[in-house]
């Protein structure tokens, strides 16, 4: 049984709500936590890994209250903070078997576990390289790696992909279905293309609530019949619709522009069309798209 359970959270500060009477239910597999920036999602990953507690509501893990289960369930967990940041003066095997070390793990285990990892994470031609050397996207495998080290049966990771180049994300998300198997992993973005490939559910988060969880194409399917293109020359038309729906895209060709754009009811255009809905657009039904987009 690998059951993480949240029983009705709210975490406040300073009478504000940073998560509101959240619900949820993760087993084994991989969960993207999307949302945008403020929306909550620090906060919520904090709370399962016992670095801040709620003020109210309960956490579960295979029914038993995490706090109660105090250092039992943290050895069961991995964590990587949103603002990790290895000590620069270590070299990078050293700093893991540090953190090794600190995680009560005992020698002879930790050296094979590091040297597995750093194979793991492609740096093990760099491990007795500073860290402080590093680019951001190494640092940051280096605190996947961390992460790693007590073989976790429930991973979080707090926008683990910032800095990694798309090599390195391929890599990443290759690990991350591996690993899913057998653990949970939650994993918060806000770039869409890291979940869509890898998450069994999405749960997309706004103003500290959770809007939805489902897969993909649960999420998909609800979205279906709400997303129009609509062609045209007349560029009031374009102005009109960029006034009143939300506009995932618009593509100025020679001749005319095709406008793509999120509405519950079909407008009355010449020229439109139901299109194929995509994650992206679901994205900017809830939020807005600024930041969805892998840069
Ligand atoms: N320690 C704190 N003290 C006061 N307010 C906080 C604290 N931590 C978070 N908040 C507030 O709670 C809300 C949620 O923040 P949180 O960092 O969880 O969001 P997020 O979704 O992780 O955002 P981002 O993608 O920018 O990291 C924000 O309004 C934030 O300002």
């Amino acid at each position: 049984m690998n059951v993480l359970e949240l029983k009705n959270v709210t975490k406040t500060y300073k009478h504000k709500n940073a998560n509101e009477n959240i619900d949820l239910k993760l087993e084994s597999g991989v969960y993207g936590l999307l949302g945008p920036n403020g929306a909550g999602k620090s906060t919520l990953m904090k709370q399962m890994a016992t670095i801040t507690k709620p003020s109210s509501g309960k956490i579960l893990y295979n029914n038993k209250d995490i706090q109660s289960l105090d250092e039992n369930y943290r050895e069961l967990v991995g964590y990587l903070p949103q603002d990790f940041d290895a000590y620069k003066n270590f070299k990078a095997k050293d700093f893991l078997m540090y953190m090794a070390a600190l995680k009560g793990m005992d020698k002879n285990t930790s050296k094979k576990r590091v040297d597995e990892l750093l194979k793991l994470v492609g740096l093990s031609e760099v491990s007795n390289k500073l860290v402080s050397k590093f680019s951001g996207g190494m640092k940051r495998r280096v605190g996947i790696a961390q992460a790693l080290l007590n073989n976790p049966k429930v991973l979080i990771l707090d926008e683990p992909t910032a800095g990694l180049d798309p090599q390195e994300r391929t890599r990443f998300r290759n690990l991350l279905s591996q690993i899913g198997k057998d653990t949970i992993v939650i994993l918060s973005t806000h770039i869409i293309s890291d979940i869509e490939s890898v998450a069994k559910e999405t749960i997309m988060i706004k103003d500290g609530k959770v809007l939805l969880q489902g897969t993909h194409k649960q999420i998909l399917e609800d979205m279906a019949g709400k997303v129009y293109t609509v062609t045209t020359t007349d560029e009031s038309i374009v102005n009109e619709i960029q006034k009143n729906y939300k506009v995932v895209n618009i593509n100025r060709g020679i001749e005319d522009t095709s406008i793509r754009f999120i509405s519950e009811n079909k407008p009355n255009y010449e020229n439109i069309e139901i299109t194929k809905q995509r994650f992206e657009d679901v994205y900017m039904f809830y939020f807005d798209l600024e930041d969805a987009r892998e840069v």
